[in-house]
């Protein structure tokens, strides 16, 4: 391998000449921060002919806010970039307010970058944000994917992803900066040391760490990962998928190795109910002991049913019970459901009316039976369609086989 071009900007030229190279107009993410605010020079001067854009999130947390993306509009200006701010409307105080500006952000400038034609969006994360995430991680004992490098690019929320700097290091991109008298903005939540990210740096400096090995070193595990995904969407081929539900031959299952075994669970529950993320880590190994014991155990709204034969992944009753007809005609996450007429409703048939459906006739699980969408008038059992097919609706799952073998690849 060849030692790495000694100044950064050629390197980072060099990535965008891979991961770019094809695309008529790209966007760049610009917080204001020194990473970022590098990341827009290096594009524009790269850039020859390309159309490039840049935008700032505001995402109203800190009073500075405002000014700070005005300032990064007009140093957008000063390099003849067009220049969008993104305000992000706060719709609910719920759940963790980073993770949820995060999204919020991600959201706001796929929008952005759909609305504009932009084929990809640059981010600023540097060699020092993959070190630093391997050190914590490590740190808190994560598996694999918690390990591995951040990707170079990844499709998400309807776009393209580019992070063609994750071989250049903060240091000497704000020695670069200087070099060109070109400012950025220190955000003080960057000397926060309640923060773990920013302990876990000063650890790394304070150790004399080399940054770009832990970098490497994380791109390792990275490539580890992925062909871990690969073996494990192989193992998923053995899984018979439909009619709501996920089978795997308990010997092949048994004879995998844990870290496939796991990604095939997660992949099943995730199937099983729609959920957008996995379980979580603590729940997925009970749920694996009680496979490997035999024992019938639920996760995250999913029923896993280990036999001698087999392992089967259903939805768990009592969560279909709860589940509430969605406008757009989807049902529980699972099924799309049409043609009902006015009065009538949706929701699980449950265990107390199995008799009603005459399940035992149909040779469907109870708890399958139990799961399943059923049809009332009020309180009156008009039809249950996976029992006994038939008018007065159509049923469609929403997932198949090869959205399984997609979440099984996912990490
Ligand atoms: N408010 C924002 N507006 C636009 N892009 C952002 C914003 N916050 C982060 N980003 C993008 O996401 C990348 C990674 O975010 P992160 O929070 O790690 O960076 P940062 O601490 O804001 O600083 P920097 O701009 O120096 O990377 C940034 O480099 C930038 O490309």
């Amino acid at each position: 391998m060849s030692a790495p071009h000694p100044d950064p900007v050629a390197r980072i030229r060099a990535n965008l000449d891979r991961l770019a190279g094809d695309m008529p107009a790209i966007g760049i993410a610009v917080s204001g921060g020194g990473d970022s605010v590098a990341l827009m020079h290096v594009i524009r001067d790269w850039a020859a002919g390309r159309r490039v854009m840049v935008a700032t999130v505001d995402h109203g947390l800190r009073p500075e806010s405002p000014a700070e993306a005005k300032q990064v509009s007009q140093w957008a200006k000063a390099l003849d970039l067009p220049h969008a701010v993104l305000k992000w409307q706060r719709e609910s105080e719920a759940g963790n307010l980073m993770a949820n500006a995060r999204d919020a952000r991600l959201r706001l400038l796929a929008g952005w970058a759909q609305r504009n034609g932009l084929a990809a969006v640059a981010l600023g994360h540097t060699a020092d944000d993959q070190a630093e995430t391997l050190m914590m991680r490590l740190g808190r004992g994560s598996g694999i994917d918690g390990l591995a490098a951040m990707a170079e690019w990844r499709d998400a929320f309807g776009t393209r992803w580019l992070r063609p700097m994750l071989t250049a290091g903060r240091a000497e991109l704000r020695d670069w900066l200087r070099a060109r008298e070109v400012g950025w903005i220190d955000d003080p939540s960057n000397e926060n040391e309640d923060f773990d990210r920013i302990r876990f740096r000063r650890a790394i400096e304070g150790l004399g760490l080399d940054v770009a090995a832990l970098a490497r070193a994380a791109a390792h595990i990275g490539e580890a990962r992925d062909a871990l995904s690969h073996y494990a969407a192989l193992a998923a081929r053995d899984a018979l998928i439909g009619r709501g539900r996920i089978v795997l031959p308990r010997q092949a299952f048994s004879t995998s190795p844990p870290e496939i075994r796991r990604r095939l669970v997660v992949a099943a529950c995730r199937w099983i109910t729609g959920a957008d993320y996995p379980p979580r880590r603590a729940a997925t190994m009970h749920g694996l002991q009680a496979i490997a014991s035999g024992n019938r155990v639920t996760l995250d709204g999913t029923l896993i049913e280990p036999s001698a034969s087999e392992i089967r992944f259903v939805r768990e009753p009592a969560a279909a019970l709860r589940a509430a007809a969605q406008e757009d005609g989807i049902w529980d996450n699972r099924w799309r459901i049409s043609g009902l007429e006015d009065g009538l409703r949706v929701s699980a048939l449950g265990p107390d009316n199995l008799t009603l459906a005459r399940w035992r006739q149909s040779g469907l699980p109870r708890d399958e039976a139990a799961a399943s969408p059923a049809i009332w008038r009020g309180d009156a059992l008009v039809a249950v369609p996976l029992l006994r097919p038939g008018p007065p609706v159509e049923i469609q799952p929403l997932r198949g086989a090869a959205e399984f073998r997609r979440m099984v690849m996912a990490h």
